[in-house]
């Protein structure tokens, strides 16, 4: 049986590696609703950084290369796609040099100024278009979307978050030790959570789940639950609509 479709925002945050794209992907394909994965956009704006031989601590000169990239974010949940300068740039955003550079470049006012106000203008299309949408990151139910519907903040212990991403990088031909990923999930946490704007943090009004014990099914089921509980769910239109 379907689970009909989704009206409104499902604000998802969380550090690294809690599960927030597996199960925001997934949910938003259950619902027929579309996904907005907004640290591919701070990580294509790190690759244009990067690729500009621009220090990633000058915030000035990192504003200054963000307000020229060109950067499209699509948000169909089964193929959604980050293009930087008309390239696909999916593959190259994962990649170690872009997360050591990422929290530094998300971390320049100007750069969160313009990239809210693109994810705003997404969520807003979404809206109009399909009904609803699945949004994660660091800051959608704190400062992307305040009135969200529904926000969960994802949480797990570290060394659970460090071994799935070690298992991940493995799988992607990247092996570190155990002990370098937990350095590495350490780092990008404090750094994405002591940040002066819109530090990572769970909204007051945010469910808190906690994955440690809980697979990306069980994680889907409860945030079923979740959509379910605050009647955010109506059945499918005859006709289907697809996000895109
Ligand atoms: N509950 C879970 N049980 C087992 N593996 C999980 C679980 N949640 C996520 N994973 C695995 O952990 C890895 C990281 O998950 P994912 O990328 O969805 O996390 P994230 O919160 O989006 O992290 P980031 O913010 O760094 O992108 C993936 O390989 C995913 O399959
Ligand atoms: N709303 C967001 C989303 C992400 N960031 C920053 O981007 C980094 C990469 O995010 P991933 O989810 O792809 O791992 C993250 O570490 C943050 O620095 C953000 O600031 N706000």
């Amino acid at each position: 049986m379907g689970h009909g479709e989704l009206r409104g925002v499902v604000a998802l945050d969380g550090p690294s590696g809690t599960g927030k794209s597996s199960v925001a992907r997934k949910l938003a394909a259950a619902l027929g609703a579309r996904y907005l994965d907004t640290g591919a956009m701070y990580r294509a704006v790190a690759l244009a950084v990067l690729r500009a031989g621009v220090d990633p601590a000058d915030a000035e000169r990192v504003a200054a290369v963000a307000a020229t990239a060109d950067l499209v974010q699509t948000t169909d949940p089964e193929a959604s796609t980050t293009t930087l300068d008309g390239t696909d740039v999916g593959a190259e955003i994962r990649g170690p040099e872009v997360t050591t550079a990422v929290s530094p470049v998300s971390a320049v006012p100007e750069v969160r100024e313009l990239l809210v106000a693109e994810q705003r203008r997404i969520i807003a299309e979404a809206l109009e278009q399909v009904g609803g949408i699945v949004v994660e990151g660091r800051d959608i139910g704190t400062a992307v979307a305040p009135s969200a519907e529904l926000k969960v903040y994802l949480t797990a212990d570290a060394h659970a978050r460090a071994q799935r991403r070690s298992r991940q990088d493995a799988a992607s031909g990247r092996a570190a030790s155990l002990d370098q990923t937990l350095a590495d999930v350490r780092r990008r946490d404090d750094y994405d959570s002591t940040r002066a704007v819109s530090p990572l943090r769970p909204a007051e009004d945010a469910v808190e789940l906690d994955t440690t014990s809980l697979d990306l099914p069980a994680t889907l089921a409860a945030l079923l639950e979740l959509v379910e509980d605050r009647g955010l769910r109506v059945a499918a239109q005859p006709t289907g609509r697809v996000g895109g």
